[in-house]
């Protein structure tokens, strides 16, 4: 594997993000409710809020806040890196996220995709990349199956952090293999942590989430607690709080297993639980995790596709069973 870091990376970038790895604002010193701005969509003039009531933007791509984050000039040197784990007959959905990739994720960006698997060899050849991006691959001794690997993703993902991520990139963000990319995603994705709104429950009642609601479990929600649902389909943010959210969530998973219990929504709902404590600075609309069905709302750009939940919604994925 060759290693692009520090190529090319101005004194400015470092500076910004050494300043970007300083320890957590403590929650307490949050700011409270700025009010909520928000951006028309000049298509069909519906309004999409640009900001969370505890004052992080909430990223439509094409918002003028999202397009004057893109300009910013200190992150012209970041390199980010997207964790992909892909197991079992999911294998088959690596090529068509990757190549997606290539075109729509931070293009000319230094990008290193960790692909986690157990068929190494089935990237062999290597897809083409672009020069500023690069494949490392990770074998992994994993058993397939959604509902065992959604309570394995956060410990593995917390072990490649600390032993080699954390050194190679500044942001990493981990994402469904059984997605692709269909519209530009940018910088406006980087914040020290991001998560992404649960299409099915955007502009949806606190009520009906489906928080953990066994008080038994780590993953435990009670009434009144949180603001938002997110999905697990695709979350990121600076490698430090990264690596501190997969550490909470595979304490919270094992704590669990240890007394037989078991989240109803797996890893989502350890990462809810975890983004209730600890609010994201960074929350992506559901352009960032969109499917063609009833539930899921019209977005001005469709940036990020869930092929798998939009199989699981229509039992095919535009009329093409052989994807599902
Ligand atoms: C198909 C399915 O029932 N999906 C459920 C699953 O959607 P999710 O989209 O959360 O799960 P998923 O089936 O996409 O699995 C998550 C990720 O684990 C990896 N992976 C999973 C299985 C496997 O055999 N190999 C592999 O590599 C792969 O990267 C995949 O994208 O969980 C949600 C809650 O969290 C809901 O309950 C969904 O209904
Ligand atoms: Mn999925």
């Amino acid at each position: 594997m060759t290693h692009l870091v520090g190529r090319g990376r101005s004194v400015i970038a470092e500076n910004f993000l050494r300043e970007k790895r300083m320890p957590a604002v403590p929650a307490n010193s949050m700011p409270m409710f700025s009010g909520v701005e928000q951006m028309r969509s000049g298509m069909d003039s519906k309004v999409f809020p640009v900001m969370t009531p505890w004052g992080a933007p909430l990223v439509w791509g094409d918002s003028k806040s999202s397009v004057c984050h893109i300009d910013k000039f200190s992150h012209q040197g970041a390199r980010i890196g997207l964790v992909i784990l892909a197991i079992g007959n999911y294998n088959h959905y690596l090529q068509r996220l990757m190549s997606s990739a290539e075109l729509y994720f931070l293009p000319k960006f230094y990008v290193t995709y960790y692909v986690l698997t157990d068929r190494p060899g089935d990237l062999n050849p290597p897809l083409n990349l672009g020069q500023t991006r690069e494949l490392c691959i990770i074998p992994v001794a994993e058993m397939p199956g959604w509902d065992r690997l959604g309570l394995r993703r956060m410990a593995l993902l917390a072990t490649l952090i600390k032993k080699q991520i954390n050194l190679e990139v500044d942001y990493i963000f981990c994402i469904d293999v059984d997605q692709e990319f269909t519209n530009p995603v940018g910088t406006e994705i980087l914040g020290k942590m991001t998560a992404t709104l649960h299409p099915l429950y955007y502009g949806k009642p606190r009520h009906v989430y489906p928080y953990e609601s066994n008080s038994d479990s780590q993953a435990y929600v009670a009434m009144g607690e949180g603001d938002y649902y997110y999905s697990s389909e695709f979350y990121g943010g600076l490698c430090s709080k990264v690596l501190a959210m997969a550490q909470a969530c595979s304490l919270l998973i094992l704590k669990d297993q240890d007394k037989g219990v078991r989240a109803q929504e797996l890893e989502e709902s350890y990462l809810n639980r975890y983004l209730i404590n600890h609010r994201p600075s960074c929350v992506l609309s559901p352009e960032y995790n969109w499917w063609e069905s009833p539930g899921v709302p019209e977005v001005p750009t469709q940036r990020l596709r869930s092929i798998g939940r939009q199989c699981l919604s229509t039992g095919n994925y535009k009329g093409d069973a052989s994807v599902c």
